[in-house]
């Protein structure tokens, strides 16, 4: 099958490679020229035949949004849109109504995986019309990880309920990752468990929280045992927000992921001006001591 594929990122790049390995012609296009197989988006429509199929790979926001009011002035009736990125479900509405003035069919995609897709395979939730989603199939099978399609796929939906799975997926991957995060800590900070590396991998195998991402824990603290060349630092791209909304929206309590997102915001807190106010109060209603801060 034939494809264009716009953004050729960390995302992309290793998408395009999975693509063709499996037989699947691509014609990538990214700013930077070095990876890119055409040298505009014009371009790679031209070399694209038609009815044609192009996978848009680039940042949420302004940058998607772009490409798909460029994308509709450069494709016909009868081609069809796939919006891989981590787009907000809310964008997609929008995005297939645009298209579909000019007759322009949309489908939505939640793409996991990060940088090991490339080998094994992308988890991917779609949203769209079934007709369109049975299109893409072969492109769908060529991404996801060997094995039955239901453990790697989903027609999750109408348009919007890929991105839909993938935020949720992500609020669950906020709250699995800080539970973890704790875990190591409270493993560090008493003098009981000595060998905390050691203990984290024996949990590896059998143990009720084996995972995914307890490995990918196990792999960063062989690399790195106290995590000590690492900043506390954490940054979000959005889902995890969009998660949360979406939890306030529907009145479901989600009290994990809440606090995995909010204690991401306290990591980049160089000091805390609300911990500052608690310790104030402290002091003034029982006279306890506080710590002045330097300078
Ligand atoms: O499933 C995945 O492959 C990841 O979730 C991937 O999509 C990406 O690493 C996150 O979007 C990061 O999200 P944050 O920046 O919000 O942590």
């Amino acid at each position: 099958m034939q494809l264009g594929l716009v953004g050729l990122g960390r995302m992309g790049f290793n998408m395009r490679e999975r693509l063709r390995a499996a037989g699947h012609e691509v014609v990538g296009y990214d700013r930077n020229p070095d990876v890119s197989d055409a040298a505009s988006v014009a371009e790679m429509v031209e070399k694209l035949s038609g009815p044609r199929i192009v996978w848009i790979m680039v940042p949420h926001g302004d940058p998607t949004r772009q490409t798909i009011e460029e994308l509709s002035g450069l494709l016909s009736a009868g081609d069809l849109v796939i919006e891989g990125g981590n787009s907000k479900f809310t964008d997609d509405q929008a995005n297939a109504a645009l298209l579909a003035e000019n007759g322009i069919k949309y489908v939505d995609v939640g793409v996991s995986g990060g940088v090991w897709g490339a080998r094994n395979g992308y988890g991917l939730m779609a949203g769209g019309d079934a007709e369109d989603i049975e299109r893409a199939l072969p492109i769908f099978d060529a991404l996801r990880p060997e094995g039955p399609r239901e453990q790697g796929f989903a027609h999750s939906g109408p348009v919007g309920a890929g991105h839909y799975a993938k935020m949720v997926h992500n609020g669950i991957e906020y709250g699995l990752m800080q539970a973890y995060a704790e875990g190591f800590e409270l493993l560090a900070a008493s003098d009981v468990v000595t060998d905390v590396p050691a203990t984290i991998k024996a949990w590896s195998q059998g143990t009720v929280v084996r995972s995914w991402l307890l490995d990918l824990l196990v792999r960063a603290l062989d690399e790195d045992p106290e995590l000590a060349e690492l900043r506390g630092y954490v940054q979000d791209s959005g889902e995890g927000r969009w998660t949360i909304e979406e939890a306030i929206n529907n009145a479901v309590p989600a009290p994990v992921m809440t606090a995995a997102l909010f204690a991401r915001f306290a990591s980049r807190q160089e000091d805390s001006p609300a911990m500052k106010a608690v310790a104030a109060l402290r002091n003034q209603f029982g006279g306890h001591a506080v710590q002045k801060s330097e300078g």
